[in-house]
């Protein structure tokens, strides 16, 4: 059974409650299990992204949070609400994959739509604002139906951004976005957080991800494959060094700082994943004091120390790293039914 996390007071703001969180969302279309069982949460002022194949059922999973699809089974809260509750849906912009506004409207005029239809209170000032924001400023009075596709996305971030919500669903913000158009989305969704909003991004443009998101949620095929902040998803930190002079009491004094790998780079050069079993350390402390302990001792040990430079797991490495292990699994567990039955 799921515990709902606390919310605040009755009709007020809830500042208490996450920005939205689910516990054992289900959902099937006729025969398809789009979605088996996803639990999670965006707290308020957090960067989520949400990360997985095509038709891992993100966007089945963020229509579920949002209200838009109703779930076969599962529990939404969403900034303190039920799902549906429109003082809940007053507070989220959402940017959805796919969208198309009236062509024949200019820019300002669908964001003026979007307010009015929003309930919110916001100045002509405030929706020239927007647009400046995403680089639609010039184009405020153009018809949309001229848009490149990268304007209408632009146009929808804006739309997403217009009436002063608490919590920013993107979905796929920078599909049809050059470089350029990237890295304006990113300053925008870094911007949201200074301000405590808190955001949703799916996108399969992983290194927007690890650039903007504190946690990552990893789905495939319905489920929460992983889950963390980018030092627990990226894992065991790595160093490489570049020794000379080794000893075996230098290789014992190596050994007892972590595993060693060896080869690809040179007879000098190692590999080594830091251990340090002391409780409540992330990675960045871990490395932080046991290398600089390691050369010391190394250098007393007479060992020539040449480099030592941290290596990255990217969070690309680790989503291939974690599907193709599923897939593994899925493919021995189906090998060992199948000899089950043969048997
Ligand atoms: N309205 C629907 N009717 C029938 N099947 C649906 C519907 N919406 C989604 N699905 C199915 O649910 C599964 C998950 O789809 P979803 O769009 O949530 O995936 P996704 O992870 O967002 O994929 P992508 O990265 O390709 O956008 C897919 O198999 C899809 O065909």
């Amino acid at each position: 059974m799921s515990v709902a996390p606390a919310v605040g007071t009755a009709g007020g703001s809830l500042p208490d409650s996450p920005a939205v969180w689910c516990s054992h969302l289900r959902k099937r279309f006729r025969r398809h299990q789009a979605v088996h069982d996803v639990s999670l949460q965006v707290g308020r002022g957090e960067v989520v992204g949400l990360l997985g194949p095509n038709g891992a059922g993100k966007t089945t999973v963020i229509k579920m949070l949002l209200g838009l699809v109703t779930p076969d089974d599962g529990e939404v809260l969403l900034l303190g609400r039920p799902a549906g509750d429109p003082a809940a849906r007053a507070g989220v912009g959402y940017l959805p994959e796919l969208f198309r506004y009236q062509p024949w409207l200019s820019a300002a005029e669908v964001l003026a739509l979007h307010v009015r239809l929003s309930g919110a209170d916001v100045s002509a000032a405030e929706q020239r604002d927007r647009l400046d924001l995403v680089g639609l400023g010039a184009r405020a009075a153009d018809r949309v139906g001229g848009f490149s596709k990268g304007m209408q996305q632009r146009l929808g971030l804006a739309v997403a951004l217009v009436a002063r919500p608490r919590f920013v669903v993107l979905d796929e913000p920078t599909s049809a976005l050059d470089p350029l158009g990237r890295a304006d989305v990113r300053d925008v969704v870094l911007g949201l957080r200074e301000q405590g909003v808190a955001v949703m991004l799916n996108s399969h443009l992983i290194g927007e991800v690890e650039r903007v998101c504190d946690r990552v949620v990893i789905l495939d095929r319905g489920r929460v494959a992983a889950a963390g902040s980018m030092t627990e998803l990226l894992g065991q930190q790595q160093v490489r060094l570049r020794l000379t002079g080794l000893t075996p009491a230098a290789e014992q004094r190596l050994a007892r700082a972590g595993a060693v790998h060896r080869g690809g780079d040179g007879p000098d050069v190692l590999t080594l994943s830091v251990r340090d079993d002391r409780p409540g350390q992330d990675d960045g402390e871990r490395v932080g004091r046991v290398v600089p302990e390691l050369v010391r001792d190394l250098a007393a040990l007479g060992v020539d120390v040449h480099a030592v430079e941290p290596v990255r797991v990217s969070l690309e490495d680790r989503l291939l790293g974690i599907l193709r292990g599923a897939a593994d699994e899925r493919a021995a567990a189906e090998r060992a039914a199948g000899e089950g039955v043969a048997r």
